[in-house]
């Protein structure tokens, strides 16, 4: 990791032409010091090295856009989408292409667990240094939001002062190392994860629900903090593509993931969004490989399971876009340990939409929650024995108008000495409760590998 960025040297000039304007005296709402530049080092890398509490990165998995923040100018914390909206709208009133970060629980109604306290309901950060790089280059900008009505030469003394001391903190490395084990929990252990799914399975044949995703997750107690950063270090360099995630909130607390499922992508009106459900593992040679990914394709009980997820996102598509297309249907997506059967849309959306209702309707989409979506969340509440908290749900980045939201799959919890593993498996009327469960062992292997099969 490099450590020669500093980021007052890069601003002064502008921070110093603006105090000598003899322009108003207050402050605007908004005060935004933007600078294409050439930047050599990876976002990623910036990001993670600086040591302030809150930050978050995000890349796409397809496209070249990647978003990093530092701090925070602005930080909605609500209960509602229409809360977070109303929290920016001054900010995009001014300017409506400015990126802000976050996401939102998988069931907003349920009561917070502890360990997703920090995160809340919703809650949406705008960054004291943005970072972004596109096919056009690079940029970087300083945020400021002057709710204090603040005159400029202070809001201006602030940015430099808050530029200054990021600058003379110490770079960090991630710190490299097996952990300190404690303890490993599994929640539920196999004997319950095996009644969940032949409970899943009666509800199924009963007929009140057809697909029902269960999830599980691992929880490891270290004797010290977990380090967030050398996790998503290491997820970065998995060469696969899916979009990689991160938000930390407080120092040693984030959510983190590699998610091969994008919710949608919103992007000068052209909505795309992905139907993926359906797995088996990678093969052990490309013969191999290819048997499975066969296998896949000719399974009844992974079509039926897919194309839940699939008819219900078509149905979106047609209810929020003009033009929908099926971009490709029923292919292989191939991970580093899993593949699944992917079916892309895309559409025109309808202007009136904000990126944060399309977020709410599609969440929680059939790969996640099941189908039909209206009951899914009060039946997950009555199933599984713990809170997901914000796995599973959409996390990513919007302005005004446009957006890039993954599912918050393959995804962990920091939350200081412990850490939290998700995966969830979609039951439908041929599941078997032992291959679901080795299904959720294969999800999890990203993180298995990190942790050195702890
Ligand atoms: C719920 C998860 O995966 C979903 C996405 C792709 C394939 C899935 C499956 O085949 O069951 C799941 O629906 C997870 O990884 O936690």
């Amino acid at each position: 990791m490099k450590s020669e960025f500093f980021f007052y040297p890069l601003f002064q000039e502008e921070i110093d032409r603006l105090v000598q304007n003899p322009g108003r005296k207050e402050a605007r709402y908004l005060v935004r010091i933007e600078k294409e530049m050439v930047l050599t080092d990876p976002i990623l890398d910036l990001i993670l090295s600086c040591q302030t509490p809150g930050k978050f990165y995000y890349s796409a998995k397809d496209d070249l856009f990647e978003l990093g923040g530092l701090g925070n100018a602005l930080v909605i914390e609500a209960a509602s989408g229409d809360e977070v909206l109303e929290g920016f709208r001054r900010l995009w009133n001014r300017d409506e292409t400015i990126p802000v970060f976050g996401g939102f629980a998988f069931d907003a109604e349920e009561e917070i667990a502890p360990e997703w306290g920090p995160f809340g309901r919703y809650r949406f950060t705008l960054p004291l240094i943005e970072i972004s790089r596109s096919r056009k280059g690079a940029r970087i900008c300083v945020n400021y939001i002057n709710k204090k009505r603040l005159p400029r030469e202070q809001v201006l003394r602030e940015i430099a002062d808050s530029l200054q001391s990021l600058d003379a903190l110490p770079r960090l490395s991630p710190t490299a190392g097996q952990p300190a084990l404690a303890d490993k929990a599994l929640i539920p252990e196999k004997p319950q994860w095996n009644r969940m799914i032949k409970k899943a399975l009666r509800t199924i044949l009963e007929g009140d629900l057809k697909k029902i995703v269960l999830a599980r997750k691992k929880v490891f107690t270290q004797k010290d903090r977990w380090d967030p950063v050398q996790i998503v270090a290491a997820l970065a360099g998995i060469s696969e593509k899916s979009c990689l995630f991160y938000y930390q909130i407080e120092d040693g607390v984030a959510f983190l993931g590699r998610s091969p499922e994008r919710l949608f992508r919103m992007h000068n009106g052209t909505l795309l969004a992905d139907a993926i459900a359906g797995t088996r593992p990678r093969g052990k040679n490309p013969f191999d490989d290819q048997r499975l990914e066969a296998e896949l394709l000719n399974s009844p009980k992974e079509l039926e399971e897919h194309r839940f997820v699939a008819g219900f996102i078509e149905a979106r598509m047609h209810q929020l876009c003009t033009d929908v297309k099926v971009e490709s249907r029923e292919e292989i997506l191939k991970l580093k340990n899993v593949q699944h059967i992917i079916t892309r849309y895309s559409g025109r959306s309808q202007k009136n939409f904000s990126p944060l209702a399309i977020a709410e309707a599609f969440h929680p989409t059939p790969a996640v929650g099941g189908f039909p979506q209206e009951e899914i969340r009060s039946c997950l509440r009555r199933y599984e024995p713990f809170r997901r908290g914000w796995y599973a749900a959409p996390i990513g980045w919007m302005n005004r108008r446009n957006a890039d939201f993954a599912v918050g799959i393959r995804s962990a919890l920091v939350s200081g000495k412990t850490l939290h593993i998700f995966a969830g498996a979609g039951i439908v009327s041929q599941s078997n409760p032992h291959a679901e469960w080795n299904e959720t062992e294969k999800k999890m292997d990203n993180f298995a590998a990190i942790l050195g099969e702890v």
